[in-house]
């Protein structure tokens, strides 16, 4: 998936006044490529991820996504969007409690339409959780949970991927074999990686970085 933000703007109104947290942001991402978006923080990182995922609105900019502009979309093409076309990696794992691991790794898939039970398979064993499938969140580690929520994000196929240090939980052997696997499913499928984190040894894997300072791409 091809991205492009245009003089992306985001401010929030707080008790001490205004903070313009980002202030004309511009980036491209091609397909299949893998970006660390790093910086202090505060830096807007947070921020930037949502505008992208369609979850917030900016205050002024473009977000073209596969060649239209997403925060031009109403509530109900931007839910469309978040369904079938971006997968989620963030630090709340938001497993559902009542589900065991199979239907949890199955859970968006569905909803995007692209249900695989081979291809969900195939991510569990390669996420190391294949022996897991029928146990329940509650009763995984959570590294465990981790690994689910970043196998159901992927087994959706989503042309774009967000993710805010998805290896946090992971031990160092974990993270890294789960960082191989989204950067080996990024490049085979032209998918397209968005990575925040804080760690350069993480950073230094992927195709490029790019750092936030002062509301802009330094
Ligand atoms: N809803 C909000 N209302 C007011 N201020 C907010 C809101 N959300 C974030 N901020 C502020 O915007 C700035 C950027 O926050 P953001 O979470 O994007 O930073 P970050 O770079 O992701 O930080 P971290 O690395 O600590 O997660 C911070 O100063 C934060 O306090």
């Amino acid at each position: 998936m091809v991205i492009a933000l245009r003089n992306l703007c985001k401010s929030y109104e707080t008790a001490e006044g205004r903070l313009d947290v980002l202030r004309g942001i511009d980036l491209d991402l091609g397909a299949g490529d893998s970006v660390a978006l790093t910086g202090e923080s505060g830096s807007g990182k947070s921020t930037l991820l949502h505008l992208v995922a369609g979850l917030d609105r900016p205050d002024a900019g473009e977000i073209m996504i596969g060649g239209r502009d997403i925060s031009k979309l109403d509530d109900s093409g931007r839910a469309a969007y978040r369904r079938t076309e971006v997968g989620l990696v963030f630090q709340q794992f938001n497993l559902i409690p009542s589900l065991d691991v199979a239907a949890n790794i199955a859970f968006h898939a569905k909803l995007a339409g692209r249900h695989d039970p081979t291809w969900e398979n195939e991510l569990a064993e390669r996420l190391g959780v294949g022996t897991l499938l029928t146990r329940y969140p509650e009763q995984l580690s959570t590294g465990q949970q981790q690994r689910v929520a970043i196998g159901r994000t992927l087994a959706a196929r989503p042309g774009l991927v967000l993710a805010d240090e998805p290896t946090g939980n992971l031990d160092e052997a974990n993270g890294d074999a789960v960082l191989d696997l989204m950067l080996s499913l990024a490049k085979g499928t032209g998918s397209t990686l968005l990575m925040v984190t804080h760690s350069q040894k993480l950073a230094d894997r992927l195709d490029r970085q790019v750092h936030l300072r002062s509301g802009k791409i330094a």
